[in-house]
C-alpha cells in the first residue's frame, strides 16, 4: 500500500480521512503519518508527528489538511511528490510555489466524510499521475462518493456548495425548530419533528424518483396548506436568500 502522510492530520477533515481510508482498507496505519500541533486524535499503529520533513520523507503521497492560512505559513518541499490538497480557496499554481511539486490533486469533502455520506469532487493538473489519482477515488470513496472533474473552477466553487453545504440544512431545520417552539411545542418534540421531516425528505428526493421541482409543483398544484407555506416562503425571498449565501461562500472560498 502507498505510503501517506496527512499535514493537518488530527484536525477535523484530516482525523476523518485516516479514519475512513482505515476503516475501508484504503490506508494501512503502518504506512500512516499524521503531522499536526498536538498528537490527538491519532488512529492505532499510525505515526505522529510535529515535524513536516519528517512526514514527507516517509510519504509517497502527502495530503494538506491545513488550513488555508496555516498553509500560507509553511514552508515546505515535497521534492516531486504528489499533493493532495483538500483546502478550500487554495489553487494549484500556489500549492505548486509553496510545495515544489506539480503533481497536484485539489478535493472538496465536507464534514460528513467522517460518517462515510461526503460527495467529493476533485480535479488533477495535468502533471499529475495515475496512482495517486485512483488512490484520490479510493480514499474519497472510503469517505462517501467520490467524482473527478474538468476543471478547477468547479473545486472553488464546490466549497460553497457542498464543502460548506453540511452547514446550510441545519439553518433551516433551526428556522423550522425555532418556529415551532414559539407556536408552543416544546423544544425535544420539536427538534425530533423536525429533523425526522428533513431526513425522511431527503431520503424521498433521493430515491423517490421525483426532482426537488417536481415536488414543489407537485404541492403547489394541490392548492392546499403546503402551497400557502411555499407561495409565502418564495414571496419573502427564500430563493434569494438561498442564493445570496451561497454567493457570498463562494466569493470567500475564491483563490
Ligand atoms: N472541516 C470541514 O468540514 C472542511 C474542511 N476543509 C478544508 O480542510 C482543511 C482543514 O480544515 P479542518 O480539518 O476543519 O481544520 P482543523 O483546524 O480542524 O485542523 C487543522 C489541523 O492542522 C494542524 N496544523 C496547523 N498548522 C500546522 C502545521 N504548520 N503543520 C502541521 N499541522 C498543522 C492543526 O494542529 C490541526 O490539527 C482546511 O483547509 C479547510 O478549508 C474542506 C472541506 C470541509
Ligand atoms: O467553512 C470552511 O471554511 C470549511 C471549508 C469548506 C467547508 N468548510
Amino acid at each position: 500500500m502507498t505510503r501517506i502522510g496527512i499535514i493537518g492530520g488530527t484536525g477535523w477533515l484530516g482525523s476523518a480521512i485516516a479514519r475512513r481510508g482505515i476503516a475501508e482498507g484504503v490506508i494501512d496505519p503502518a504506512r500512516l503519518w499524521l503531522s499536526s500541533r498536538s498528537p490527538t486524535e491519532v488512529p492505532q499503529g499510525a505515526h505522529w508527528t510535529d515535524d513536516n520533513a519528517t512526514l514527507i520523507a516517509e510519504s509517497d503521497l502527502v495530503v494538506l489538511s491545513v488550513r488555508p492560512a496555516q498553509f500560507r505559513q509553511m514552508q515546505i518541499d515535497l521534492q516531486g511528490r504528489p499533493a493532495l490538497s483538500v483546502m478550500a480557496g487554495v489553487s494549484a499554481t500556489e500549492i505548486a510555489r509553496a510545495t515544489v511539486t506539480a503533481r497536484i490533486i485539489r478535493a472538496l469533502p465536507n464534514a460528513m466524510a467522517d460518517s462515510g455520506m461526503s460527495w467529493t469532487p476533485y480535479w488533477a493538473t495535468d502533471q499529475a499521475e495515475a496512482p495517486e489519482i485512483a488512490l484520490t477515488q479510493s480514499l474519497f470513496t472510503a469517505c462517501g462518493t467520490a467524482e473527478r472533474v474538468e476543471d478547477e473552477a468547479q473545486i472553488d466553487y464546490a466549497a460553497a456548495l457542498t464543502g460548506s453545504g453540511t452547514a446550510f440544512p441545519a439553518l433551516f431545520a433551526q428556522a423550522m425548530i425555532d418556529h415551532a417552539i414559539a407556536q408552543g411545542m416544546p423544544e425535544d418534540r420539536a427538534a425530533r419533528a423536525v429533523l425526522h421531516l428533513l431526513t425522511a425528505a431527503s431520503q424521498q428526493l433521493q430515491q423517490g424518483g421525483e426532482s426537488p421541482a417536481q415536488v414543489v409543483k407537485a404541492f403547489t398544484d394541490y392548492a392546499g396548506t403546503t402551497a400557502a407555506g411555499l407561495n409565502a416562503m418564495k414571496a419573502a425571498g427564500f430563493t434569494e436568500a438561498v442564493h445570496a449565501g451561497l454567493s457570498a461562500a463562494a466569493e470567500a472560498a475564491k483563490p
